[in-house]
Parts: structure tokens; sequence; C-alpha cells
């Protein structure tokens, strides 16, 4: 009975259980030994962000806080890409009631990961720009592979990244980095990530990543999880209740933003030179 218990383990790759099916662009596994969720973001290629995808991921939070989890790691399963940030198909030659959701969904995506009092991870095992920066950021503790690009790149498509996006890569950049950052839409490559403090270890495989994301929770083990939680959110508090103030006018400003035809035309030839890139 023992024997054929284990043998079912072995052959399931170990202590897992899936909690939830891939039928969502976003699924959870638990690991029974540890305790820790991993939530992986399953939207091939780049897991861009439609509102799906952000909607799946709130749900997948949820499902994690509230199965008991020990801890969060947010990863990928495209094999290049952590996230490529928001779905500009879905922002481009849309009505406002469409980017009125897509970017109340962001926002309600990004506060369920930063505010969320679990300890939190991101093995980021592809490139992470823009959105993708975001989520990584928004956790506590960041895992890359070599030579990939983690940044916010929003300027460069002609837009402001407003302040609660920026809240998660203030938290880990000195001021004057992250401004001259967000002012180029600088992608930083993972080595630089580092040195600067945007990531905190580099991995060489996905596996690798996991582990230094599990190790990472794990180093909370003997800290009593309410004390760890209201800390963590006092840190986060300032930023969160800037948030809530200003969420509503948040969506307008972008909706306005968004729908302006200079815009509009920007977004289209980013899209373009996009295609045109990957047909090469
Ligand atoms: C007022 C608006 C405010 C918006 C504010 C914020 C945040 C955002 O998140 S905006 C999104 C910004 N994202 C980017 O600038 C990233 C763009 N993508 C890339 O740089 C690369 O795709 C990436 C480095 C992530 C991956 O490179 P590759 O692995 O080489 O993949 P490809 O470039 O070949 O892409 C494959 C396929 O996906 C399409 N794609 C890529 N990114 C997006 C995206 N963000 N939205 C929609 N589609 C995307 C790309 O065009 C290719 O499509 P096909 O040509 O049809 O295969």
């Amino acid at each position: 009975m023992l024997h054929s218990n284990l043998l079912r383990l072995v052959a399931r790759g170990g202590p897992k259980r899936w909690m939830s099916t891939t039928t969502k662009l976003t699924s959870v596994e638990v690991n029974d030994k540890t305790g820790i969720a991993t939530l992986t973001l399953n939207r091939p290629p780049v897991n861009s962000q439609n509102v799906q995808l952000l909607v799946d991921l709130q749900s997948s939070i949820g499902e994690i806080e509230s199965n008991k989890s020990r801890g969060l790691i947010l990863t990928s399963a495209c094999s290049n890409v952590f996230s490529a940030g928001l779905d500009i198909l879905e922002m481009y030659n849309t009505d406002e009631e469409r980017l009125r959701t897509i970017w109340t969904e962001l926002q309600n995506a990004w506060i369920a990961l930063y505010g969320s009092s679990l300890p939190t991870a991101a093995a980021i095992n592809g490139h992470a720009p823009a959105g993708g920066c975001l989520l990584a950021t928004a956790c506590e503790y960041r895992v890359m592979l070599p030579k990939r690009l983690i940044g916010l790149n929003e300027t460069q498509l002609g837009i402001i990244a407003p302040k609660w996006l920026m809240s998660g890569f203030l938290n880990v950049l000195p001021q004057r980095v992250a401004e001259r950052a967000l002012t180029q839409g600088r992608l930083f490559t993972t080595e630089e990530a580092l040195a600067e403090g945007l990531v905190d270890e580099i991995a060489n495989t996905k596996e690798e990543a996991l582990e230094k994301c599990a190790a990472f929770i794990g180093s909370f083990t003997k800290v009593n999880p309410l004390a760890r939680s209201l800390t963590k959110l006092q840190f986060r508090a300032e930023n969160i209740k800037e948030f809530e103030k200003i969420r509503k006018k948040d969506v307008e400003d972008f909706v306005a933003l968004a729908s302006r035809p200079e815009v509009q035309k920007g977004m289209g030839i980013y899209l373009e030179n996009l295609k045109k890139k990957s047909k090469k």
C-alpha cells in the first residue's frame, strides 16, 4: 500500500497536487510538503495581459489566500517570457468601456498581489517589460533567468506610468535610479537588474528560480505569520492608501489618455513594429 502510494507520488513528480485546472489562463499548484503555491500565467506566446488573464490572476490569488498556503510564487508557462505586459491588441482600436474594464482589472490584479498578506516571490523565467515588471515588483522577492529584460518602458509607448504602477519599482530601487529608468523607458538586463537591486537573485533554470523563491518563503518558517503579514502591510499601507484615493480618477485618466488619437496611432505603430520584429 505504502509502496503503491509512493509510486503514485513519484509518477506525479513528487508531493504535489493540482488545485485548479488550466482551463483558466492561470493555474495553481500547491506543494503538499512545503505548503507553497505556484501560480502560473499561461497565455502563450507572451502572457500579454488581457482582461481574462487579469481576472483569472485575481481569482487564483484569492484561491491561494483561502486555501491557507504558506506563500505564493508567481511564474510563467511561456518558455522565454514572464509577461509582455498589457495586451496592446486589446487596447488598440477599441471603445472607452473596454479601456475602462482593462485598466480596472489591471488595478484589481495589482492590488490583490501587492496587498497580499502572504509571502510572495516571482520566478521571472523570461522577459518582464511594463505590466510584467509591475507584477514582478508587486512581489516581495524576485529571482530571474540570465539575459532577459525587465523594466517599466511605458514612456517608449508615449504613455505615463501612474504613481501606483511605480510603487513596487520604487520599493526596490533608489528614487534616482527609478526616475532615470522611468523617464528613459529603460529595460534592464537581468545582470543590470541584479546590480541595481531590481531583482534579488539570478537562477540558471526555471526550476532553480522556483527553488530559490521557495527558499525565500521558507525563511519565514519561524516567524509568526500574523506579525509577518501586518509588518509587510505596514510598509505598503501608504502606497495602498494613496492608490485607493485615486483609483477611480486613475481609470478615467487612463481612458482619456489611451483613447487620444495620437496615443492610438502610437500603439498601432508599436504593434506593427512588434509584428515586423517577430516575423524576422
Ligand atoms: C495608455 C496605455 C497605458 C498602458 C500602460 C501599461 C503597461 C503595459 O503593459 S503596455 C505593454 C507594453 N509591453 C511591451 O512593450 C512589450 C512588447 N513585447 C516585447 O517587447 C516582446 O514581445 C517580448 C520581449 C516580451 C518577447 O519577445 P519575443 O519572445 O521575441 O516575442 P515576439 O516579440 O516575437 O512576440 C510574439 C507575439 O506576441 C505579440 N506581442 C508581444 N507583446 C505583446 C503585447 N504586449 N501585446 C500584444 N501582443 C504582443 C507579438 O506582436 C508577436 O505576435 P505575432 O507577430 O502575431 O506572432
